[in-house]
């Protein structure tokens, strides 16, 4: 029994770390995921390119779903990724739905896709990588477009359709968000507030330009790149807990922000955003 699925990554409009709502949009770079249900009990993970890296969270969804809809199943799960880990492009979230939705794909199961969320970001908050669940994430993931959500009870408040081209700095640094300070974040709270009431509104750009400069400063990350990008781009801001940044936009007007980050250490690359969310299959 073997299943395939997929799932994007996504950019970051609200930093849930000060109030737990949260803000983001699915980009169009995914993950994807092959699992082979076997007839003895051991799960075993591996993510391709990665061999050291941890592969409980991607365990622990087979492992979820085969308790819920399956038979005692053991199993293999591998992932293959264009999401880099812990860049704050929600790879976990896109490990997740992918890994979920392929095990059900492997047991030849449907079900909503609100319940195979749940699943994906139990699992996340049982591998202890996440603070808040990152709902807001996960649910642009699962489902494209923007989405804004309380993270604490994973209820969804908001959803959005953008259609913009995405410019991404990625430094060689990675930045964990379970190790994000909580403490900081909660102190930029009232901009938080403003934040969301932006995007509520449907100012999504404007929304992450203000979150961008309230979370650099809480998790001491530069503002240089958000000065480069906001001439050009109709927003910009760091995503997730760091250390990736994204400015969206007009293709021609993102090329030139391109320019200014092209001198950082890193990686930088266009995309777009995404409307449809995981596939499986
Ligand atoms: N492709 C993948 N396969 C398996 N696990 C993954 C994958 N991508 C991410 N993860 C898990 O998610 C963790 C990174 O999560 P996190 O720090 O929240 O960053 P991000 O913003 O990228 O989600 C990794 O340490 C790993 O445990
Ligand atoms: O761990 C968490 O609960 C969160 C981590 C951050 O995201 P990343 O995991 O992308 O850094 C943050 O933006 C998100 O709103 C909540």
């Amino acid at each position: 029994m073997e299943g395939h699925a997929s799932a994007p990554g996504a950019g970051t409009i609200l930093n849930a770390l000060a109030t737990g709502t949260g803000g983001a949009f699915a980009i169009d770079r995914e993950t994807t995921a092959a699992v082979e249900l076997t007839d003895d009990h051991s799960i075993t993970g591996a993510i391709e390119g990665a061999p050291d890296a941890d592969t409980y969270l991607i365990e622990r969804c087979v492992e979820l779903v085969v308790e819920e809809y399956g038979d005692g199943e053991g199993g293999r799960v591998r992932t293959e990724s264009e999401v880099p880990m812990a860049a704050g492009l929600k790879s976990s979230s896109a490990a997740a739905n992918a890994v979920v939705l392929a095990t059900l794909n492997a047991l030849g199961r449907e079900i909503p896709r609100e319940a195979a969320l749940d699943l994906g970001i139990r699992a996340a908050k049982d591998a202890g990588i996440t603070i808040t669940g990152c709902a807001a994430g996960a649910r642009a993931s699962m489902f494209g477009g923007a989405v804004l959500a309380d993270n604490t009870t994973t209820e969804l408040l908001h959803t959005g359709e953008v259609d913009w081209d995405v410019l991404i700095w990625m430094p060689d640094e990675r930045a964990f968000s379970a190790d994000a300070d909580i403490e900081r974040c909660e102190r930029v709270a009232p901009l938080a507030d403003l934040v969301a009431d932006l995007a509520f509104d449907g100012a999504y750009e404007r929304a992450m330009t203000v979150n961008g400069f309230a979370f650099c400063a809480a998790l001491d990350f530069p503002t240089d790149p958000l000065l480069d990008a906001l001439p050009h781009a109709a927003g910009t801001s760091l995503s997730g807990s760091g250390s990736s940044y994204t400015a969206v936009g007009e293709r021609e007007a993102l090329e030139k922000v391109q320019e200014a980050w092209d001198d950082y250490e890193g990686d930088t690359w266009l995309t777009t955003t995404r409307t449809d969310g995981a596939r499986m299959g």
